[in-house]
């Protein structure tokens, strides 16, 4: 070969394939560098969110400030700031991000990878493009946008999702929040599941093993606010309520439609006893609506809020439940009673125990759906005697 062949040869070698299986494998393997790639130099992230600038700041959570991004390559991304409260070592955080950034599914969405610069510690996450669900169902006048169709996707889908983690990922994972604003609705609607693994960033320590990453109100299994138990079971109720939420329009946590019902739950299952089911549904879904649908996903929702949690299904049973045809499924019985719980923190200094306690009975206390004799034994039962003060995001009550 002359040699101004061989240097044209070797020039266009990367671009070249033989095979398409030769190309597979070379996307395979750009595929498995890229993903190994997961940790972001600090710069890198600083650039993307221009400086962590206020105009890019999506929100913040209790676990800290959210920014959108874009990387040099045009990829959006959004970089979480995860809040000091983590006090887990740098080796120890690597060590999860790198296992949470192997979590891949169409319904979760993917961490790209982490950074670790001084103190601060950073998650990269892709963009989800539409809104959380609960922006869309209660915050905006989008909601019309969520017909049956859509929001029976939804359904399918982050059960699909939370199956995944409960049972195919490499590690078992509780999500232990899972709720309508944990739910981001991408460009084509797939629902895509936000905030798994926290409990692993934020380990407890030992004398208080589940207090520290708590739920949100309205959403949270009674057994995990009683007595801290936590299984998969916990986010099978919690998921429950999401799909009632989404089938009736309605917020569990400030539900005031029926008096007569304890809340949205007790709802549902009064009508269910009284054969009016359909009249759970949320009105707009009227003209798009499958009744039989609609009535078997209720049907489902009540069976993953039992109060037994050993009754409610797993979630390998709930997508196959999902998939039958109604008339099959099993008697609900009545549904638990969600609760508030409390999370700690350290104390700030000066600060008194009278002030700390209200944040018993504050606004968190969940609407109609609180249950006192859940606060006091959650307080009995997870060391919660000291006092209590208000999660600045105003969805947790933090223990002081
Ligand atoms: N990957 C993402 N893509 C797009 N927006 C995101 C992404 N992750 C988070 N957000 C947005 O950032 C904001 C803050 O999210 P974050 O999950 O930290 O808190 P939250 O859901 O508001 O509260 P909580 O911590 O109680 O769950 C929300 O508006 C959320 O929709």
């Amino acid at each position: 070969m002359s040699k101004s062949k061989e240097f044209f040869q070797n020039l266009i070698k990367p671009f070249k394939f033989n095979s398409g299986k030769d190309r597979q494998n070379g996307d395979d393997l750009q595929k498995i560098a890229q993903q190994e790639q997961k940790h972001f130099p600090f710069e890198i992230l600083v650039a993307a969110t221009n400086n962590f600038h206020h105009h890019q700041k999506l929100g913040e959570g209790g676990f800290g400030p959210v920014y959108k991004g874009k990387l040099d390559d045009g990829r959006e991304i959004a970089v979480k700031k995860l809040s000091h409260s983590s006090n887990q070592g740098k080796r120890e955080f690597e060590n999860e991000a790198r296992l949470l950034a192997r979590v891949q599914h169409r319904n979760v969405v993917n961490i790209l990878g982490y950074c670790v610069h001084g103190q601060e510690k950073l998650l990269v996450y892709e963009f989800v493009t539409n809104e959380s669900l609960d922006k869309l169902l209660f915050k905006s006048n989008r909601k019309s946008e969520l017909d049956w169709k859509r929001r029976h996707e939804i359904i399918s889908g982050v059960a699909r999702g939370l199956l995944y983690l409960h049972e195919d990922s490499h590690n078992r994972i509780i999500h232990r929040d899972i709720k309508a604003g944990n739910i981001l609705i991408d460009d084509k609607w797939i629902p895509k599941i936000a905030d798994f693994g926290m409990a692993r960033l934020f380990p407890e320590d030992q004398t208080h093993v589940n207090t520290r990453v708590a739920g949100t109100n309205g959403y949270m299994a009674p057994e995990y606010v009683m007595n801290g138990r936590l299984s998969a079971k916990a986010d099978v109720f919690s998921f429950g309520v999401v799909v009632l939420e989404l089938i009736s329009g309605q917020k569990n946590s400030s539900f005031n439609l029926d008096v007569n019902a304890q809340g949205l739950l007790d709802w549902a299952y009064k009508l269910y006893k009284k054969g009016k089911i359909l009249e759970f549904m949320d009105p707009a879904l009227a003209s798009s609506a499958v009744p039989e649908q609609v009535a078997a996903c209720i049907q489902i929702g009540l069976l993953c809020t039992q109060g037994d949690p050993q009754l409610r299904p797993d979630m390998r049973r709930v997508v196959i439940l999902l998939s039958k045809r109604p008339g099959s499924l099993e008697e609900p019985t009545r549904p638990g009673v969600p609760g508030t719980r409390y999370r700690r923190s350290r104390r700030p200094p000066g600060f008194s125990s009278s002030a700390g306690t209200s944040g018993l009975s504050d606004s968190h206390s969940s609407g109609s759906t609180f249950n006192t004799n859940t606060a006091s034994a959650s307080a009995s039962t997870s060391a919660l005697a000291s006092p209590l003060r208000s999660d600045p995001h105003g969805k947790r009550p933090v223990q002081s």
